[in-house]
């Protein structure tokens, strides 16, 4: 029982990131195939664009011998300003809402756009900068996952194949070795870099999995439980809807260890997991948050409906241990958002509390509510 006492916020991601996660997870979006980059992330991307705004002025405008061959120098620059005009304001959006798929998708495909236009204007037979394209493809994809990863290889690959055929109708010009090498490598780097981002992202997932499951129940761990609850509550905030806490400890747990075998007090604890997810809805959270000790939070429920939840678990386990003659049972303490607390830490200072005065008295039937608890009664 000792773990809540023990609890602290220090092994919770702290500071932008979190809560940019968070904001992702509140917002609904799919975090299997978007990366939320950092601002700083974000930033260095726009002065890459900034970079390659100035780049492309100096070649078409101040490099001797080197003239547009599909627009006039006016009408690239104009697309140039567009492109300027476009990037600042995506820029300033990006600075307010870091967290917008529609425009991670928007600006990506501006970005083909004025690069297919600086590969069409380009006066050399082997454009250098084809190599915008892999640059695009990789600062986009790498940054924003795969989905973002994806699409910038088919929209680089249909520019490149676009830009070409439209060379081509102009200028009369054909495929040369160099420009076969020049596609080809690029091809090769770009599929190299889809699959190592591929793999980089699943390991990526497992590990954040494997970070939030207790591997012995598979219900989640302390860590995953907090975060969660924390948006869970602030959803609540002071709306009419109610959140339970139940906080469960095996009795004589130790007892089961002592006399069966650690084999025996592991079965012991994946079957209680079982029971108490079996008896949980889908919006309901459930963790183990020590060795024997579970936190459930229930959604939309009242304390009355929650202490027969409470009751059916109790017998469930009670009924198992009964079949196994084994000596545990479990005692469980629930406590109510908001009138305990509106946030998970809050109540599980109470709840915690109403366990604790459960444990040490003898005619607790094993559940005990945290309203019935006086904070005079707590022990110090
Ligand atoms: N089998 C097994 N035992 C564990 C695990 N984690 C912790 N324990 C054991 O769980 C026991 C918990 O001790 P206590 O909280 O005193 O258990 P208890 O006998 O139920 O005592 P009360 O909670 O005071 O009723 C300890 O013996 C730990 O070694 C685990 O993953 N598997």
């Amino acid at each position: 029982m000792g773990i809540l006492r023990r609890r602290s916020v220090d092994d919770r991601r702290s500071g932008r990131d979190r809560r940019w996660t968070d904001a992702a997870v509140c917002k609904g979006l799919n975090q299997d195939v978007y990366r939320f980059p950092d601002w700083s992330e974000q930033l260095i991307q726009f002065l890459t664009r900034y970079l390659f705004f100035s780049l492309g002025i100096l070649f078409f405008n101040f490099t001797q011998n080197i003239e547009p061959v599909w627009l006039s120098r006016l009408e690239l620059n104009i697309a140039f300003g567009v492109y300027f005009i476009i990037n600042t304001l995506n820029f300033l959006h990006a600075s307010r809402h870091p967290i917008c798929p529609a425009r991670y998708h928007f600006a990506m495909w501006v970005d083909i756009a004025i690069t297919a236009i600086s590969v069409l204007n380009d006066p050399y037979a082997i454009p250098p900068s084809l190599l915008v394209f892999i640059m695009v493809v990789l600062g986009n994809g790498m940054r924003y996952g795969m989905r973002l990863f994806g699409e910038a290889v088919i929209g680089c690959f249909g520019a490149v194949m676009l830009v070409f055929t439209l060379r081509y109708s102009n200028m009369g010009e054909l495929f040369t070795p160099g420009m076969l090498f020049l596609n080809l490598f690029g091809g090769i780097i770009l599929v190299y870099a889809y699959i190592l981002m591929g793999r980089i992202e699943q390991s990526r997932r497992q590990l954040e999995h494997n970070s939030r499951i207790d591997p012995l129940t598979g219900l989640m761990n302390r860590g995953a439980l907090m975060e969660l609850s924390d948006g869970l509550f602030q959803k609540l905030g002071g709306g009419p809807h109610r959140a339970v806490v139940m906080f469960a400890d095996m009795d004589k747990f130790k007892q089961v260890n002592d006399t069966y075998g650690h084999g025996t007090g592991d079965e012991v604890l994946r079957r209680v997991a079982e029971i108490m997810r079996g008896s949980l809805r889908g919006t309901d959270l459930a963790a183990r948050i020590g060795g024997d000790e579970f936190v459930l939070v229930l959604t939309d429920i009242t304390l009355d409906e929650a202490e027969l939840v409470a009751t059916r678990i109790q017998e469930q386990i009670a009924q198992y241990a009964c079949d196994h003659r084994l000596p545990c049972s479990v005692t469980i303490a629930l406590g109510e958002a908001p009138t305990h607390g509106r946030s998970l830490d809050a109540i599980l200072d109470h709840v915690d509390r109403a366990l604790y005065k459960c444990k040490r008295t003898r005619n607790c039937t094993g559940i005990m509510r945290a309203d019935l608890v006086q904070p005079e009664q707590v022990p110090a």
